[in-house]
């Protein structure tokens, strides 16, 4: 078996006799039942992922950020130079963007996986070079990888997730670096999810709306010349999912899907960041429907196409903050409320043990 497969095998759904047990457990805590809110789903949700109620600790937490490049950065998508990716990787790497100072606010480590950006990278501490491809081909006018291309960038995010597993690692947060990839995502949440261009498309770093009207017309043209019009109708099936992928996805998509899994395939969870993670995330769940179990959306993005993604997926973001910035941003904001959740489990008395006496009626 090829580590795609094998890490697909391993990945099983939330166990319901757990969330049973944890829902109860949950209920004679010495607060009114449903006084966390949506918290006491995160905490019931993740013990029936991990398989143990309490759920183990979700800390040491380790973001990874995947870099990768754009064919369809031809088309003026974006404001940006595409070399801002690799000047970006450079900054991660000396630990002064955003996602550093989120990152040591929360104390996770930082990991940055070139995947497939257009320049080639020196060695540097914190620098993992797995390079697939410098970029994707332009998905506007046919695939932007080759199937070949999106197994290997999903084989370097099952690797990533190992890694930092064995190095202890008790809960992955996905990041990503990629002028022009907000349109990658667009395109794979219209084929996943059925949703028109117009509606997933949005302004991603910041665009006029003429940019706005040239990047729905190229996701158009991108799901046309892939075969991919939108319709009701999920692609059936890990196969189908592959090609949609390799279709309209970047290497940094593709590697974040191989993240998720990796993690759902340990029983390590996995917050997902902004659009591109939910993107991402959906063709994760076409090759594994039972990861979303151990996802726990970070937030929700700005950009428009991420409410699609993931009402398709069912998951209920944590924090809506009109982020826009990737890099793991947003998910590394919500590690602190999902170890909350988790810890209530671990140290809140039960009315039994404190002696404190439950409501009447
Ligand atoms: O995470 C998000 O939801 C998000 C929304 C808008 C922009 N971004 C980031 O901005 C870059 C892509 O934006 P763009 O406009 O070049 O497609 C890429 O590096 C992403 O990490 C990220
Ligand atoms: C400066 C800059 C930082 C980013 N971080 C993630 N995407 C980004 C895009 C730009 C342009």
């Amino acid at each position: 078996m090829s580590p795609l497969e094998e890490t697909v095998a391993a990945i099983s759904p939330a166990d319901p006799a757990v969330l049973a047990d944890a829902r109860a457990h949950q209920e004679r805590l010495t607060k009114p039942r449903g006084a966390l809110g949506v918290l006491e789903d995160v905490a019931v949700r993740l013990a029936g992922a991990a398989g143990r109620s309490p759920a183990p600790m979700p800390s040491p937490a380790a973001l990874a950020i995947f870099a990768g490049d754009h064919g369809v950065h031809a088309q003026g998508v974006t404001p940006w130079p595409q070399e801002v990716t690799t000047q970006m990787v450079g900054n991660f790497l000396a630990g002064g963007a955003v996602a550093n100072a989120f990152a040591a606010q929360v104390g996770a480590s930082v990991t940055v996986v070139d995947v497939g950006v257009a320049a080639d990278l020196d060695d540097a501490p914190g620098l993992l070079r797995r390079k697939v491809a410098y970029g994707t081909a332009d998905l506007a006018s046919g695939p932007a990888m080759t199937t070949a291309q999106a197994v290997a960038a999903l084989h370097v995010g099952i690797e990533t997730a190992r890694a930092l597993i064995e190095d202890g690692a008790r809960c992955l947060i996905t990041g990503d670096m990629g002028i022009a990839n907000t349109t990658a995502s667009a395109a794979l949440i219209c084929a996943f999810t059925g949703t028109s261009p117009e509606e997933a498309t949005g302004r991603g770093t910041g665009i006029d709306d003429e940019t706005l009207q040239r990047k729905i017309d190229v996701v158009r043209r991108a799901l046309a010349a892939n075969g991919l019009e939108p319709t009701s109708h999920e692609p059936a099936g890990a196969a189908a999912g592959l090609r949609v992928l390799a279709a309209v996805g970047g290497l940094e998509h593709a590697a974040i899907a191989g993240f998720i899994l990796g993690g759902a395939a340990a029983r390590v969870p996995v917050i997902l960041d902004g659009v591109i993670a939910g993107s991402a995330a959906l063709a994760a769940a076409a090759l594994a429907p039972a990861v979303v179990d151990h996802c726990v959306a970070g937030h929700r993005s700005a950009e428009p196409g991420h409410r699609a993604a993931l009402d398709h997926l069912g998951l209920r973001p944590l924090v809506d903050l009109e982020l826009r910035l990737g890099e793991g941003t947003g998910g590394l904001l919500a590690h602190p409320l999902v170890c909350s959740a988790v810890r209530v489990m671990h140290d809140v008395a039960t009315f039994d043990a404190a002696g404190v006496t439950e409501k009447e009626i």
